[in-house]
């Protein structure tokens, strides 16, 4: 197999790598009828993602692409809106909270190594790790969010992984003002599955509203649905926070959905990158098979090279001034990830080799690495991914030895995150305990 290359930027971002070239490190081009900026100065990045978190956000064009899956969710709120939900959100990832949650991983990754071994015993030489991670994100996620109704919410999030693909089925179907209202198969299709979740998810609500509120307990319970919900009645009981009862259902459905959106896949392609790094770089693996908390540099070192998120894209809602810069309303601006990870400028001449060591003396300064954004809108479920990483990782790690097979092919492509095009195979060799 070909040595395999982590510099990527030309492959996946090159008319940025063009631009750049000719026109240095801050350019606006037109993106359609829409100017944008691009943004790569590490400062004003820290600065716009620090301070002007509320005067820049999510475009209306971001929120039309995603609302039939997360609806108005945290991700992509703006304004009042956004700092209400962060405030509800943000407390079901608190240490305490995750620590219950680690139970719910350990469990999840347990059965998916069991799987493994099985296919291993079955005579499988070779298996796509992408896959497996991915339905253990899936399985962590709905777990996590709904406990006991457990399967009910892979149910749902089954349903919202088909939303999603028909959203970007029909995206390319509809090209003419107001198509999206026209009652198309697409549109059909996409309204009956959207009911689906919605009945769904109402049903979970409703029996965990029922269990707590006619007193069978006195906490809706510890899950991520759970934790929204006591926050919610606290915030409630608090005052001045006014919200009916429909509106509080509908909030707390669209975080649901949320969570398993913005959860599931960005984590489940760190674990397989990372996956891929072990597997192509075995002196690692033994570090980490000896020395597990050397995890955490591996882990972010297949952050850096492989960013599942790799643009922060920010509307300017007025008016303001970052740096020497004028931003006018309107303007779109581009934080391209990606290219900021490779950047030799900011890492180094080895910044397209796979070196966990560079994360082994901080403090690196913020506005270089930001696979979990910055500022007060950063990730809120930051914790929560790098706490699931480290367990599957250990896990699978001190069971099985894995090698890259000979058949993987090198091939990132961006679809909205950065992903392996033909997946990752690996050869697993189970180790005697
Ligand atoms: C490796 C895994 C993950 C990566 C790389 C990642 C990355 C990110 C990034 C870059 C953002 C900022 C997006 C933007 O503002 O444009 C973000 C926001 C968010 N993430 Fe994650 N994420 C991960 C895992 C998770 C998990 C596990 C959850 C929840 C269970 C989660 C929930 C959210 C939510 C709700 C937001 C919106 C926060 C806000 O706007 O206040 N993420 N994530």
């Amino acid at each position: 197999m070909d040595s395999i290359s982590h510099d990527i930027v030309g492959r996946l971002l090159p008319h940025f790598l063009t631009w750049s070239q000719d026109y240095g490190k801050r350019f606006i081009y037109w993106n359609g009828i829409e100017p944008r900026m691009c943004l790569t100065e590490t400062h004003l990045i820290k600065e716009l993602l620090s301070k002007y978190s509320t005067k820049a956000g999510k475009s209306w064009l971001q929120q039309r692409g995603s609302k039939h899956f997360i609806g108005r969710g945290l991700l992509m709120a703006n304004g009042y809106d956004w700092h209400h939900q962060r405030h509800i959100v943000a407390p079901a990832f608190t240490g305490d909270k995750l620590k219950v949650y680690a139970g719910y991983m350990v469990d999840c990754t347990r059965q998916m190594l069991q799987s493994l071994h099985d296919a291993v015993e079955l005579g499988q030489t070779e298996l796509e790790i992408g896959g497996y991670m991915s339905r253990l994100t899936a399985d962590i996620i709905s777990r996590t969010e709904f406990d006991c109704s457990y399967e009910k919410g892979q149910q749902i999030f089954h349903l919202l992984t088909v939303l999603q693909r028909l959203c970007a089925q029909s995206s390319r179907h509809l090209c003419f003002p107001g198509s999206r209202f026209f009652p198309t198969k697409y549109n059909r299709e996409i309204k009956s599955v959207k009911t689906e979740v919605e009945r769904l998810l109402m049903e979970i609500l409703q029996r965990r509203k029922d269990c707590a509120e006619i007193g069978r307990g006195s906490s809706y319970g510890n899950d991520l649905l759970g934790v929204l919900l006591n926050e919610m009645r606290r915030k409630k009981s608090g005052n001045g926070f006014v919200i009916s009862l429909r509106n509080m259902m509908q909030l707390i459905m669209d975080e649901c959905r949320t969570f398993f959106f913005a959860g599931h896949e960005t984590t489940a392609l760190l674990l397989t990158w990372t996956v891929m790094l072990l597997a192509t770089n075995p002196k690692w693996q033994d570090k980490v098979r000896e020395e597990v908390t050397e995890l955490n540099m591996v882990i972010n070192e297949s952050l850096r090279l492989y960013p599942p998120a790799s643009v922060l894209p920010r509307m300017a809602f007025e008016d303001f001034k970052l740096g020497d810069l004028h931003i006018p309303k309107g303007l779109s601006i581009w934080i391209p990830v990606l290219a900021i990870h490779h950047s030799e400028e900011l890492w180094g001449k080895d910044v397209n080799e796979f070196n966990p060591n560079r994360f082994a003396s901080k403090p690196f300064s913020s506005g270089r690495f930001i696979p979990f954004a910055a500022g007060p809108r950063n990730c809120v479920g930051q914790s929560f991914a790098m706490m699931e990483a480290k367990i599957i990782l250990a896990m699978l790690i001190t069971q099985f030895k894995f090698a890259i097979s000979e058949n993987y092919r090198h091939a990132p492509i961006i679809v909205l995150t950065v992903k392996p095009k033909f997946g990752v195979q690996i050869r697993l060799t189970p180790l005697s305990s």
